[in-house]
């Protein structure tokens, strides 16, 4: 692990960094490292949305063409299904020797969609969380932690820069590790997939399915599979296991072992593996370029399907009610 105490000299002072992008993780970075006394600039396209919040926040805003030319740092916070063409079309033209390309996720570079020139460094600083929680932790005077990892060190510093990055981002405040882009992308893909998004969303959809189809009330089932899930993981965010069983009822806790490993069960593991091996031999990957090649028709209809489970709408009404800030 690397913390703040580990970065002496702070090598991307006086340096120009540019951020391509500025939604999730491009807000946090930018205003992260201009708070942290950086030189930052802002890249987008001519036409983006993005454009006036970060003119707003005082940011300069240039092209990613101009952005590249003058930058000695270029974060590249596109969508990771954007950044070839626009590393095609804007960024390869305009490298010069000595600087540094950085990623977010090593999706492009592990399965080389991008493939640097050898005169750049070309490394990593990926947080691990949402980036609106990077800007969040930030403001509060903490961090998220951060994974490293070097591609390509041209300049023999570019450890030193990944490190001085995720400082000024605020993730050595809690942690670094040093990775490698395989290892953060394979983990990164199989953590959202089966875990974080995919696993969760589709465990909460079949906990409130199963209560309601029982002729359980809506809100109860969303009260008991959506919204407490929240106060049970920041107790497992803050102490882990123990400090979420400490937390819970001993009648929950036996519930907990008798029955939590009949839900994930072997047949769940076995998936998982499978669906490990398939990002590992970049199925996944294939799936999800050529997905964007085609328009994203399953990802269209799914999100569209979402949209419909009846748990949107409870959840809707609900959280009006508690004046959860969330849909506005
Ligand atoms: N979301 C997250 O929390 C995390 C994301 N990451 C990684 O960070 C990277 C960025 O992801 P994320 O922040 O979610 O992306 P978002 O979709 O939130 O933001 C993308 C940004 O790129 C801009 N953009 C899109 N197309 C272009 C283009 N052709 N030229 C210039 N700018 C463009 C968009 O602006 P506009 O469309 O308005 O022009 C927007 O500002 C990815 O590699 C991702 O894997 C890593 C960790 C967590
Ligand atoms: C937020 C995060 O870490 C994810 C789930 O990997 C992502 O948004 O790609
Ligand atoms: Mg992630
Ligand atoms: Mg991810």
């Amino acid at each position: 692990m690397y913390y703040e105490n580990d970065v002496q000299a702070d090598v991307l002072k006086g340096k120009k960094i540019a951020i391509l992008g500025y939604g999730s993780q491009g807000h946090a970075h930018a205003l992260n490292l201009k708070e942290s006394g950086l030189d930052v600039l802002v890249g987008l396209r001519e036409d983006s949305n993005s454009r006036s919040k970060a003119l707003e926040s005082g940011l300069t805003v240039k092209s990613v063409d101009d952005c590249v030319k003058e930058a000695d740092v270029v974060m590249v916070l596109l969508p990771d299904e954007k950044q070839k063409e626009v590393y095609d079309s804007q960024i390869e033209k305009n490298l010069k020797p000595g600087q540094s390309l950085v990623f977010a996720h090593g999706f492009n570079i592990h399965y080389k969609q991008i493939v640097p020139p050898e005169f750049v460094d070309v490394f990593m600083v990926a947080p691990k969380g949402p980036g609106h929680l990077v800007r969040r932790t930030y403001e509060k005077g903490s961090g998220v932690p951060a994974l490293i990892a070097v591609h390509q060190d041209y300049s023999s510093n570019a450890k030193d820069k990944a490190l001085a990055y995720a400082k000024a981002l605020g993730s050595l405040r809690v942690g670094a590790i040093e990775t490698s882009f395989k290892e953060e992308t394979e983990t990164d893909l199989f953590g959202e997939q089966a875990v974080l998004c995919g696993g969760v969303t589709e465990l909460i959809k079949a906990g409130f399915d199963t209560l309601v189809e029982a002729g359980y009330q809506s809100e109860i089932a969303y009260f008991e599979c959506l919204h407490e899930m929240k106060l049970i993981v920041d107790l497992l965010y803050e102490g882990g296991f123990e400090k979420m069983r400490y937390s819970i009822s001993d009648t929950a806790e036996y519930g907990d072992y008798r029955v939590g490993r009949r839900i994930v069960n072997q047949e769940v593991r076995n998936e998982m593996k499978k669906v490990l091996s398939e990002i590992q031999d970049a199925t996944f990957a294939n799936q999800w370029i050529e997905e964007n090649r085609t328009g994203r028709p399953f990802y269209n209809q799914v999100k569209a399907d979402e949209l419909k489970h009846p748990i949107v709408n409870t959840g809707k009404s609900l959280r009006t009610m508690m004046k959860l800030e969330g849909d506005k």
